[in-house]
């Protein structure tokens, strides 16, 4: 897309969909159209390199690395007026706090193509807060599904296992992970206990 000035978007869907694929393809897109861009990473996903944002298919892409308190929210709204980028993604922005929503869309006012990557929904089928409260205020929403590893079917969920047994209702919402923690799955194959 050329860039489309001040706007919104929010790439969402389960694990493996291809978010954080589609986020570096929008963001390095961008670069070769000569607009200044810039990708800023939760600390906590250290899951394949502390500095980059990484897909799950090995697609890597330099980032700036922000906590996921206040002070790392502020940090992404410093970087990127203080830097003069047109263009900015966050990867994984389910794990910021509430006022990341604000910033986002206060930036997106203020000129700046603001891309937000991140899970719609839980273990449990519940919508995490941030991204569903960026999914409202959205110019455009980029929604993606997986394959199911049950059926092969489009999967819309992510499935938390733990020891191979699904997870309960009462693990912690937060669990930095991958496939040895979480499989994509459809409404039908996705177990909660
Ligand atoms: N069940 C699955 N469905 C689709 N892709 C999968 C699945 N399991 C692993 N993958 C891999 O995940 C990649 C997408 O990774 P990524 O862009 O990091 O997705 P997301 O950010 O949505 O988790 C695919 O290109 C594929 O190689
Ligand atoms: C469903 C679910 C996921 N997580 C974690 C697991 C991963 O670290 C990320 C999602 O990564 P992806 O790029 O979308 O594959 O979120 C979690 O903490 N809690 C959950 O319920
Ligand atoms: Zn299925």
């Amino acid at each position: 897309m050329v860039h489309p000035g001040g706007f919104l978007e929010v790439i969402t869907g389960p694990m493996f969909a291809g978010k954080t694929t589609e986020l570096i393809k929008r963001i390095e897109r961008q670069t070769f159209a000569k607009r200044k861009a810039a990708l800023f990473k939760p600390s906590i996903d250290n899951r394949y390199s502390e500095d980059d944002v990484v897909a799950h298919n090995g697609l890597r892409y330099e980032a700036f690395v922000v906590p996921t308190n206040e002070e790392g929210v502020e940090l992404i709204e410093r970087i990127t007026l203080d830097e003069g980028f047109e263009v900015i993604g966050v990867d994984e922005v389910q794990f910021f706090p509430q006022g990341i929503v604000e910033t986002l869309n206060r930036l997106a006012d203020e000129g700046i193509y603001v891309i937000a990557s991140g899970l719609n929904l839980d273990f449990k089928g519940d919508p995490f807060p941030v991204t569903r409260d960026l999914l409202v205020r959205a110019d455009n929403i980029v929604y993606l599904t997986a394959v199911c590893t049950v059926c092969g079917k489009p999967a819309t969920r992510s499935q938390r296992l733990i020891d191979g047994k699904p997870a309960p209702r009462d693990s912690p919402i937060i669990l930095v992970g991958s496939s040895e923690s979480y499989e994509a799955r459809c409404r039908e194959h996705h177990v909660v206990p």
